[in-house]
């Protein structure tokens, strides 16, 4: 049977569609669902294998990108979420859903009263858009990141990119703990495009099945997204397809 994905759309959401064919190319079927259409019951957020948070703008990114759409999903939609993650199902935040699932506190999860990390602006102090190198970190407990073992390169767009963390404790933590799922292929700026410590791109949860990255997998999905594609040895696809993909597998195993 077809696994669906759940797509959120919200206000201001705006990689949705993107999202949504790398979900159809890893073999799910996606279904672009407005967080209204959820909240109101018509509806079900359990009905769904996978749920995709996509980059954009929401709400305009006021009080901080991400911040209003997770005020949002935890009033109306707490308990649904926390079960949806308890079940084990996959959820990816990418972009702007990372920043959404971080000020909702489902990562690095679990909830707690006083955020210990946070996503805040570029180092650089401005908007930052580039292909980038992406290592995936072997001892991480990240469902979508398993079996990648070469480097993986993929857009960034972003401006409040940064891992903030409240003390090196909580940096040591998160990586003692495996939820550093994917790092910048180095240290300094440009490489590192927001100056966020150990070079973190993407964290996960502890269970492995949530995963909140700053770049765009679903927009390296498709051979001749890639800038040099013209240049280099024909790609069969794009290397962010690998991350749906294993998401696909894992929901098809539960
Ligand atoms: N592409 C995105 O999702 C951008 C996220 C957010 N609006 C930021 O600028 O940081």
């Amino acid at each position: 049977m077809e696994l669906k994905a759940l797509i959120l759309r919200a206000p201001g959401i705006n990689r949705d569609t993107d999202a949504a064919l790398a979900c159809e190319l890893a073999g799910a079927r996606p279904e672009r669902i407005h967080v209204n259409r959820l909240a109101e019951g018509s509806i079900r957020l359990a009905d769904y294998a996978l749920l995709v948070i996509p980059g954009g703008f929401s709400y305009g990114d006021h009080l901080g990108a991400g911040h209003l759409l997770a005020v949002d999903l935890i009033h109306r939609l707490g308990e649904e979420l926390e079960r949806f993650v308890a079940d084990g199902r996959p959820v990816i935040g990418i972009c702007n859903g990372f920043q959404v699932l971080v000020k909702a506190g489902l990562l690095p999860g679990p909830p707690r009263q006083s955020p210990q990390v946070t996503l805040t602006t570029n180092e650089s102090g401005q908007f930052e858009c580039r292909w980038v190198h992406l290592e995936p970190v072997p001892t991480s407990r990240c469902l979508f990141t398993r079996g990648i073992e070469q480097p993986i390169e993929v857009p960034v767009a972003h401006g409040e990119g940064r891992i903030a963390v409240r003390d090196e404790a909580t940096l040591a933590e998160l990586e003692a703990n495996g939820l550093v799922a994917l790092r910048y292929l180095g240290e300094e700026y440009p490489a590192n495009p927001n100056g966020s410590p150990h070079r973190i791109a993407g964290l996960c949860n502890a269970q492995g099945n949530v995963l909140g990255l700053m770049p765009h997998p679903e927009n390296a999905v498709l051979p001749h997204q890639h800038p040099r594609w013209t240049r280099e040895p024909v790609r069969r696809e794009g290397d962010g397809l690998q991350i749906f993909r294993n998401a696909v597998r894992y929901a098809a195993s539960l």
